[in-house]
């Protein structure tokens, strides 16, 4: 596949998402780099997640576009751009509870479909089933392979789905909020596995905690109202006075 830039493997050109009369996504225009790390930052209800909606095909904008290697993806839906090599995780982890930790895997490493993933029983000598093994591992849940979804903490749910949204072997992966919620350990060994990953996988990520941004991200793009707010490098927007005014009143965390 060409590049339209060269070396952006996505782009995000204009892009709107309105909910009747509230304009949650207001004219982003984004370029994630090859092999980049970049993070989104903003306040409650800034537009991240419906921006993240939006490249997943999860939502389809109202207006815009949204190009990967150079391919017009703003109308396909989202299983369509999974297979194009677009991965993600959620704000709140989405796993199969009644499944064990390797289950969830194999069934990832299929691949969603059109109406979902395929639920068929798993073969010991799927290819599906040697990838999730491997990730399993990846994920620092190796001696956890069989065990119930249902018994895992938050830390260990968050991991599994890091593995789970690798196990559709991204080129891009878009991770939203990967250390929410957790304890220092459980976010040290989460930033641990994302700073692990291959330097080739371009990654977007969500997240609030600054310290944790700015740890992970070559690059950082502040939302507000929809809108970009600031963008550039990490120490440049850390030391933004409109950036430390926007984040007067939230947590102390932020600027730690
Ligand atoms: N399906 C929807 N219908 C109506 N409004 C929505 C919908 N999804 C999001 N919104 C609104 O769009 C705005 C942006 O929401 P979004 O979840 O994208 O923000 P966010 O930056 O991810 O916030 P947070 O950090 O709190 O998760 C909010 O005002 C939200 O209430």
């Amino acid at each position: 596949m060409s590049t339209q830039t060269g070396k952006s493997c996505l782009q995000i050109r204009e892009v709107r998402m309105s909910f009747g009369a509230l304009h949650a996504v207001d004219g982003v225009s984004l370029d994630l780099g090859l092999g980049e790390r970049h993070a989104l930052l903003g306040t409650n209800g800034a537009g991240k997640t419906t921006l993240f909606n939006l490249i997943t095909g999860d939502l389809l904008p109202t207006s815009g576009q949204i190009h990967l290697y150079g391919h017009d993806i703003t109308a396909l839906p989202a299983h369509r751009r999974c297979a194009l090599g677009i991965g993600r995780t959620y704000q709140i982890p989405l796993l199969f509870g009644g499944l064990s930790v390797l289950e969830n895997l194999v069934i990832a490493a299929r691949g969603p479909r059109l109406g979902g993933f395929s639920l068929r029983p798993i073969r010991e000598d799927a290819d599906s089933h040697l990838l999730a093994r491997e990730l399993c591992a990846r994920v620092g849940l190796g001696s956890f392979a069989q065990a119930s979804v249902s018994l895992l903490s938050h830390g260990q749910k968050k991991q599994l789905e890091l593995g789970m949204a690798l196990a559709t072997q991204p080129s891009v992966l878009l991770l939203d909020e990967p250390a929410a919620g957790l304890s220092p350990n459980d976010r040290k060994t989460l930033t641990g596995l994302i700073l692990d990953l291959p330097r080739e996988l371009s990654i977007l990520f969500v997240e609030h905690d600054m310290e944790v941004a700015m740890m992970l991200a070559d690059r950082v793009t502040v939302m507000k109202d929809g809108r970009i707010f600031a963008s550039g490098f990490p120490d440049d927007v850390r030391k933004d006075e409109q950036v430390l005014r926007l984040y007067m009143g939230e947590p102390l965390e932020l600027f730690a």
